[in-house]
């Protein structure tokens, strides 16, 4: 279908911008267009803007805000997307579509770069057409929320999809019945909205991050200040179906004299949240009621993939309607409206397309890099909060299901996100993304190459620590002291924190999570090392802090980029393949010492003690020598494998002067190669977006590298995961696809491959390389602190 000049055929919602996430594929568009969308609300900017893919491949829909208080820096921001096209010949002028009050509140500003020309669009008008535009043509974007099922995708039936009603939850809320394409009517509204809970909760607790808001609401108890029908009735009222635990009054029992005047502000902040949620889903309903509408859908930045946010109005809608109705939601809720203003179609745009001419000009992928470089003045900070947790349940209760209409192949992989931009470096005055469901892939697939038979089962984890409780003892404590090592680092100022606050927060969190570990091992289902691993990278996340070793990891990566080009020299120089092959394992495995998750290591790296030579010669290979000699001589004497899968871990010299010269050997011999990192941050691990951009660079130092990049032999691909260990069950959906027909599966570092995956089988060749950097680890695996691991099996063939 055409929109706006735009061909949104096959939509599908892609986990890859520059390697980060939620951004909408548009494969079908080969045009770039010269256009960003804004809707500016009383509490936010949404903007909404293209980029052209790698060689014109397809357009990519991004999606980001900003406080209408920053306004200014939004429109700075769309300016300089726009930026450098309008010197082409024969390119109409660019177009910023606004809708929202603010289009009129700001038109001068809007307008004061005169080679913009903006249009104003109705703001209802594009509500609903941004959200019929995502109902029909982005798969896997609208769906249910329970809490034993938080994400069931819907699938838009063209029968009774009209009339609905959409609940737009923004500063205030609207309340329209939709009956058609372009047929609306404001029907209801209610003054609290989001705006209201952003407003009380600042008075009340004095907090003026939502983000914060929202995080204080997952440990409050609303009943310590509300009124419960128990605190009334000493229990429930079943005669008119009340129980105890509903809610009687909200903040109605903060006058009990019992409570002394002490309120926790997360107490607040949770009755808030309910009293707000709970208002608009009875508003909703008895709307429903009254215009006779079965589908419900919700709207607004409010929501935020919020699970508490969704379970309300969920519960609200179910409670009210007696299971009748259900709430229904969406991946890219708070952009309705730009969404709509984007694919406004306009007049000129149309006459193009029925002319078959091609629609001017566009926003490039590399103007929309200025998203990371916005003048010297700006640093782009980008948030991203992972609930995996809820995402996982979500692949799992979706069962692969999945929405053929228009012949779209359809694939989603992650939720709405926002960046933040912020003048020199402070994200204070931009706004987060919390959503809970950000970025996690819907679909997650097993490794086809993993040999798992019923007699023995992949099983990720090395040791069940549930069967085990010295162990389990051993890597709680271990666990606490590693975050204790992380404290001292931030004490020096080598993390990227934004703040003091959200430190403290995740100290309290993880370490409050491992006492009641402590307490009661099974707490949270099995454990072992990688989900202690995991757990503390989703405290951080749910904090806020999304990646902390950032700086450490740019700093790190330029200074193996700026090793790489004498490096390669040197190992070019080498006349021997397989002596040239022995140096570069070696080099991986050297690489892996620059772990900043190893307490035994993070000294050394905090006081720059460690180079590549001396990681090398600190590294005992025992046993690990014969094996890598079986990988030397199945190179030297083997047919050259087709396609090897190689799962990599830290940023720096491990990816940088360790596997990227390795995958550089295999290609020169005939592999393509699938370099597959986190697609979000841990710990220092590499992520997509940061290999891409290494990638990148290596090939303008490089031909070979180049040459790769350029042919597709060398490709960068994002694992799903965003936790130190990996669980090869769960792989992106286009991992999956991207190893269908490799013949070698490399794993490196130690979390990937000796705290998980260390007894994994493959029905290919594989090759496990890393180094035991926990005295722990060794013993479990009869090694020594700092020994190779370098795992070569040839494949089981099943
Ligand atoms: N990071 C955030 N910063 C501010 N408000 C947020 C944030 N995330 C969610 N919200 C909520 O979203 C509301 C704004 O929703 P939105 O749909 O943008 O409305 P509007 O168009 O009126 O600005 C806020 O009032 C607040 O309740
Ligand atoms: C988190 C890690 C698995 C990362 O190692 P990598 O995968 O980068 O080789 C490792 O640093 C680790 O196990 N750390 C916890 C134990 C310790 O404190 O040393
Ligand atoms: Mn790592």
């Amino acid at each position: 279908m055409m929109f706006g000049g735009i061909n949104s055929t096959g939509a599908i919602i892609d986990g890859i911008k520059k390697g980060e996430a939620n951004d909408i594929l548009l494969p079908n568009q080969k045009e770039r267009v010269q256009k960003v969308a804004v809707d500016i609300g009383g509490s936010l900017a949404k903007v909404v803007y293209m980029t052209s893919g790698p060689r014109h491949q397809g357009g990519r829909l991004h999606f980001t805000a900003f406080e209408t208080d920053n306004v200014e820096q939004c429109v700075k921001f769309m300016h300089k997307l726009l930026d450098g096209d309008d010197e082409r010949e024969g390119t109409e002028r660019p177009v910023i579509m606004a809708t929202g009050g603010g289009a009129h509140r700001f038109r001068d500003l809007l307008s004061s770069e005169r080679r913009v020309e903006i249009r104003v669009e109705d703001e209802m008008e594009s509500l609903t057409a941004g959200l019929n535009f995502l109902i029909r043509e982005v798969a896997d974007e609208v769906f249910t929320y329970a809490e034993d099922r938080p994400m069931e995708f819907v699938e838009a039936g063209a029968e009774d999809e009209f009339p609905y009603m959409l609940v737009n939850i923004g500063s205030g809320v609207s309340i329209l019945r939709v009956a058609g394409e372009g047929q609306f009517e404001r029907i209801s509204g209610t003054s609290l909205g989001g705006g209201t809970l952003w407003g009380l909760l600042h008075l009340l607790t004095g907090e003026r991050s939502f983000d914060a808001m929202l995080g204080m609401t997952k440990s409050g108890d609303n009943t310590k200040v509300d009124m419960m029908v128990g605190d009334i009735y000493g229990n429930d009222y079943g005669k008119i179906g009340l129980k105890a635990s509903n809610i009687a009054s909200s903040m109605g029992g903060v006058y009990r004299k019992t409570l002394d005047k002490q309120y926790d502000d997360a107490d607040i902040a949770r009755s808030l949240l309910y009293m707000v949620s709970n208002n608009i889903g009875q508003i909703a309903y008895l709307n429903a009621q009254l215009h006779g509408i079965r589908r419900i859908y919700f709207g607004g930045y409010f929501i935020r993939g919020h699970p508490l946010t969704m379970h309300t109005l969920s519960y609200a809608i179910n409670f009210w309607s007696k299971g009748q109705m259900s709430a229904l939601f969406l991946r890219h809720e708070g952009f309705l409206g730009a969404t709509g203003a984007f694919f406004k179609t306009e007049p000129r745009a149309e006459a193009a397309e029925e002319n078959g001419l091609e629609v001017a000009a566009d926003v490039s992928e590399e103007e929309g890099a200025v998203a990371d470089s916005l003048g010297a003045a700006m640093a782009a900070a980008t948030t991203h909060r992972v609930e995996e947790r809820v995402a996982a349940d979500a692949a799992a209760s979706t069962g692969g299901r999945r929405r053929g209409r228009r012949g779209t192949a359809a694939a989603a992989k992650t939720y709405s996100f926002t960046e933040n931009f912020s003048i020199a470096g402070s994200i204070t005055d931009a706004v987060g993304s919390l959503g809970m469901l950000d970025r996690a892939p819907a679909r997650l697939m097993a490794l086809p190459q993993l040999a798992s038979s019923a007699a023995q089962p992949y099983q990720p984890d090395t040791v069940d620590l549930t069967r085990a409780p010295q162990l389990q003892a051993y890597w709680i404590s271990a666990m606490e002291r590693n975050t204790h090592g992380l404290l001292e680092l931030a004490a020096d100022g080598a993390l990227e924190l934004g703040g003091e606050a959200r430190l403290t927060q995740f100290v309290a969190l993880y370490l409050d999570h491992l006492r009641r570990l402590r307490e009661r091992p099974l707490a949270y289902g099995a454990m072992s090392v990688r989900a202690l691993l995991g757990l503390r990278e989703q405290c951080l996340h749910e904090v806020g802090l999304d990646d902390i070793f950032a700086s450490i990891k740019r700093r790190e990566t330029d200074a193996a980029l700026a090793a790489l080009p004498p490096l390669l020299a040197h190992v070019d120089a080498i006349s021997s393949p397989r002596d040239r092959l022995r140096l570069l394992l070696h080099n991986v495995l050297a690489g892996n010492m620059f772990d900043w998750g190893s307490t035994a290591l993070r000294g050394a790296l905090a006081n720059g003690s460690l180079d590549l030579e001396r990681a090398r010669d600190q590294i005992t290979w025992r046993d690990s020598f014969a094996n890598a000699d079986r990988f030397l001589d199945r190179v030297d004497h083997g047919p050259a494998y087709a396609r090897a899968l190689v799962f990599v871990d830290n940023s720096g010299a491990d990816v940088c002067l360790g596997v990227l010269p390795f995958a550089r050997f295999l290609v020169a011999h005939g592999t393509s190669v699938v370099l597959a990192a986190n697609s979000r941050p841990a710990l220092n691990d590499v992520t997509e977006s940061e290999l891409l951009a290494i990638v990148r660079r290596a090939a303008l130092v490089d031909e070979c590298i180049a040459q790769a990049v350029d042919d597709g032999r060398l490709v960068v691909c994002g694992t799903g995961s965003s936790e130190p260990c990996l669980d090869l069950r769960k792989l992106d959906e286009r991992l999956v696809r991207l190893s269908h027909g490799a013949d070698l599966v490399v794993i490196v570092g130690m979390g990937r491959a000796i705290h998980s995956n260390y007894h994994a089988r493959f029905s290919c060749d594989s090759l496990k390389l890393a180094v035991f950097k926990n005295q722990m680890a060794a013993d479990a695996a009869g090694a020594h602190i700092y020994d190779a691991l370098c795992k070569y099996v040839p494949g089981s063939g099943t």
